[in-house]
């Protein structure tokens, strides 16, 4: 009998813990939805979902996570059924994340009791309307189950694999993947030596080389954008926008801890995540900087050994969305252009890039961004030709391996390197800029023999499209998937004529030649794909 009330007494012990641990991620959901929204209807994220649950700030850091990403996948639905419902006063509209969330749990969440605060009492009220709300959107959209009104509103998910890069600040390639060997499946990335695979959703926000900053999760495009531009240990490196700063311990890590890193950014809110991410880095030669790309002075003396820059500005993020959770969010749809703000954005990449130029000893530049737009990527390069030209620039060829480049807008273009947001599960890219004359890898130098040099001329030729006009390098209709392949494949035929000592060389010209011969079907993907069987 008294070990029967003993049980009894512990269980009740533990749902009263977890009813107050699932209160308190409630609130802590509400407030990053808040910050979420808010950063989406203004199209400027202080940060993105997994950054803002694993600030230090929120404890509960996985089922907040499940609840802010449950409540965004229902959250039209969740939206209309208030609506519908009209079951929110003035005072509940003013916490409407709360009531989202808590809507969530009662009609989708916990099967558990929800039990909680006035929020919850509140709307476990209004349980039946709720309900009758929903069952009303269901005929009106005529579909039976909630499952058919989710993929209404959301494409399905792209899974990928998680890459993490090893921090080798704190512990070297083979040790961390002895250790992640205890508990996954896991291997070692073929092109960057400090990343490694695991399989797709593999959880690791708890992990212990995850919190003690021994490994980053990072992906693989946005890991070989540090290693494209290649610091030396002992160099001034300048990163010009740098929050939250993977990129930037990265390059620490890659220096082996030796030389200086100025890591410069301009949102106040962000530098204080850079700096949590240097100190979890261990990192001891970055400075931060808080302050304006474009209004530091090349000529102060403080950046007169500044020898290679990295400038991976603010940008679409289009490359980066599926990932980043944006698919859950409003703003988020297969038409939605915003071609004000990608105007604007290209404008400050120019001019963010030109400015780059200017810095005296800088000999070696990389511009990244995670978009898949020619106006962000091709386009900002190709007009910045002239002036990197007139400083002694030109593009050269990081991982030259790499089957995927540049569209081919200009020619040269083959020196950029691109990423796909579906084929590689992320779409970034990437161009190098080398001063004549500078310490070059030998990849770039082309004695692997794959694209050869390609130096900048002011004149710089463009393509000419296959109706026979010139093709701009702002044509918008350039980026439609029919002139696209039409041009990748004009691309790859000069590709082609190039000598390769690539053993696959006939196989691939083979294929090549099939692929230039066969109709163009309107919206297959890049035909240099092939490249990859
Ligand atoms: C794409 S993010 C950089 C990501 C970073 N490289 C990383 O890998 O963690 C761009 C950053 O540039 C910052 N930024 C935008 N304009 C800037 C400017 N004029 N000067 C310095 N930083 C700027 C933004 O606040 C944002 O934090």
């Amino acid at each position: 009998m008294v070990a029967k009330k003993a049980k009894a007494a512990v269980a009740t012990e533990k749902s009263g813990r977890r009813s107050r641990s699932a209160y308190f991620a409630r609130r802590e959901a509400a407030k990053i939805l808040r910050s979420v929204l808010q950063g989406d209807e203004r199209r400027q994220a202080i940060g993105s979902i997994k950054s803002l649950v694993y600030s230090p700030s929120v404890s509960n850091k996985r089922a907040t996570f499940a609840l802010v990403c449950q409540t965004l996948k229902y959250f039209p639905i969740i939206k209309d059924v208030l609506e519908f419902s009209d079951v929110l006063s003035n005072k509940w509209k003013r916490q409407k994340e709360l009531m989202y969330i808590v809507a969530y749990d009662i009609l989708f969440g916990q099967e558990a009791p929800l039990v909680g605060g006035d929020a919850e009492k509140f709307l476990l009220r209004q349980k039946e309307d709720l309900q009758s709300a929903l069952a009303e959107l269901l005929v009106r959209k005529k579909v039976k189950h909630i499952d058919q009104l989710i993929s209404l509103y959301h494409p399905p998910d792209i899974s990928k694999p998680c890459y993490v890069r090893v921090n080798t600040l704190r512990l070297d390639v083979d040790s961390a993947l002895q250790e992640f060997e205890k508990q996954f499946l896991v291997q070692k990335d073929d092109l960057l030596p400090d990343l490694l695979i695991l399989p797709p959703h593999t959880d690791l926000h708890n992990h212990h080389l995850i919190a003690n900053g021994s490994v980053f999760i990072q992906g693989k495009a946005s890991s070989m954008v540090g290693a494209a531009l290649d610091p030396r240990p002992g160099w001034d490196v300048l990163d010009a926008c740098a929050a939250p700063g993977n990129k930037t311990v990265h390059l620490a890590a890659l220096m082996g801890g030796k030389g200086r890193i100025l890591a410069c950014e301009l949102n106040k809110q962000r530098v204080n995540r850079l700096k949590d991410t240097i100190m979890l880095s261990g990192a001891t030669n970055i400075e931060v900087l808080l302050g304006d790309f474009l209004s530091l002075d090349p000529k102060d003396r403080s950046f007169s050994k500044v020898r290679a820059i990295l400038l991976d500005p603010s940008c679409s993020g289009s490359g980066t969305a599926s990932q980043r959770l944006d698919h859950l969010l409003p703003s988020h749809s297969a038409e939605f252009v915003d071609a004000e703000r990608l105007n604007r954005l290209a404008a400050f990449q120019k001019k963010a890039l030109s400015h780059a130029f200017s810095f005296p000893a800088v000999e070696r530049i990389v511009y990244s961004t995670c978009s898949v737009n020619q106006i962000e990527n091709e386009d900002v390069v190709y007009s910045v030709l002239p002036l990197a030209a007139s400083f002694g620039f030109r593009l050269a060829t990081p991982f030259a391996q790499w089957y995927r480049r540049g569209f081919p807008t200009f020619e040269g273009s083959e020196h950029l390197l691109r990423t796909d947001p579906v084929e590689d599960k992320e779409g970034f890219f990437i161009a190098l800029f080398v001063k004549q004359g500078a310490a070059n890898s030998a990849e770039e130098r082309n004695e692997c023999g794959s694209i050869p040099d390609n130096p900048i001329q002011s004149n710089n030729k463009k393509y000419t499209i296959p109706d026979g006009k010139p093709m701009q390098s702002n044509n918008r209709r350039y980026t439609s998937p029919v002139l696209y392949n039409k041009l990748s494949r004009i691309w790859l035929h000069t590709y082609s004529t190039v000598p390769r000592r690539s053993i696959r060389q006939k196989a691939i010209k083979q294929r090549l030649w099939r692929v230039l011969n066969a109709p163009v079907k309107f919206g297959e993907s890049a035909s240099y794909d092939i490249l990859l069987e």
